[in-house]
């Protein structure tokens, strides 16, 4: 999982003397899914739309592969497989038909790839049908074989669980994990969804305004546990409630920190007041990545 595959150095975009992107870093590892998360407005396409050279950087580099996309566009894009806004598809046209379409105007592809990205994207039953009889969640499969068809490294999706229902939201994050290690592919996705990160993410960097304030692992960020502040009175009573309920508890200055289980509050806290314990305050303490991702967001964009 060490390997470099895309390297974004410096990155700037400006537009019409508006600083969009403000000079931004990260890299991608082969095999893993990179989340870049930011809310709406705050620079995910402007990014993408640079890796992938659809507009020109005002400064910094993007090396795919360690191929300078500016030196050696043509070798950059070999490895590189990209869904910027929809996939292009005919409705009028199978799966199978838009794939070979598709693949007509690139080089050198063979039958048996066609086969292996369908079997891949797990349309092998649907892909003599129409597109047009296909739901969102299959065009955009399909969108996701056409891009794969090339053999990339690197897959850049763009928010690829938009408008997409609960299951078809699924289907899309198992098959991403699926790319990931099974095809040692680097996947990056951008959302506005935190849940949507945490769930298929191994790392992701969190941008604002244009700069990235934050690049992890999603488990390191995650790993706070969340916990249950508890201000009560009188503390030492409160302590031995919890100890004869055996939850974990510490005294935490004038509060008593437990850990956060949704379904236990209601009991403790009941518990706590069956003996005469004072109860004026419980505040859960969230993760450090909810908790950055909540002050970016003033809670809005969050699931
Ligand atoms: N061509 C342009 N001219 C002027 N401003 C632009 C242009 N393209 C993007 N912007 C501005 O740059 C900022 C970042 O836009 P961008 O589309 O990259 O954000 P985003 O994070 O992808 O958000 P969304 O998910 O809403 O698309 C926005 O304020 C947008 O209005």
């Amino acid at each position: 999982m060490s390997n470099v595959t895309l390297s974004v150095k410096g990155l700037k975009k400006e537009i019409k003397g508006k600083k969009i992107i403000k000079g931004i870093d990260f890299e991608l590892k082969e095999g893993e899914v990179f989340g870049f998360l930011g809310p709406n407005g705050s620079g995910k396409t402007t990014t993408i739309r640079m890796i992938v050279g659809l507009i020109k950087p005002t400064a910094g580099s993007v090396e795919i592969c360690g191929y300078d996309i500016q030196k050696n566009f043509t070798r950059a894009m070999e490895n590189l497989g990209c869904i910027v806004e929809n996939p292009e598809l005919y409705p009028y046209l199978t799966g199978w038909e838009n794939l070979k379409l598709f693949s007509g105007m690139m080089k050198e592809i063979k039958e048996r790839r066609l086969q292996e990205v369908v079997q891949l994207v797990g349309l092998t039953k649907r892909i003599n049908d129409k597109v047009s009889t296909y739901s969102l969640g299959m065009k955009q499969r399909l969108g996701i074989a056409q891009a794969l068809l090339g053999k990339p490294k690197i897959l850049i999706l763009d928010e690829p669980t938009n408008g997409l229902d609960p299951s078809g939201i699924r289907e899309m994050r198992e098959l991403i994990k699926f790319l990931a290690t099974s095809e040692n592919l680097s996947v990056f996705v951008s959302s506005h969804l935190l849940s949507e990160i945490q769930l298929m993410c191994d790392r992701v960097a969190i941008i604002s305004n244009g700069a990235v304030l934050k690049v992890g692992e999603v488990r390191s960020l995650m790993s706070e546990q969340e916990e249950l502040l508890w201000r009560v009175s009188p503390i030492e009573e409160a302590m031995t409630v919890f100890t004869l309920l055996e939850v974990e508890a510490r005294v935490f200055g004038e509060y008593i920190s437990t850990p956060y289980r949704e379904e236990d509050v209601g009991e403790w806290n009941r518990k706590l007041v069956e003996r005469g314990v004072t109860v004026t305050e419980i505040t859960r303490k969230v993760p450090a990545l909810e908790e950055l991702f909540l002050q970016l967001t003033g809670g809005e964009s969050i699931d």
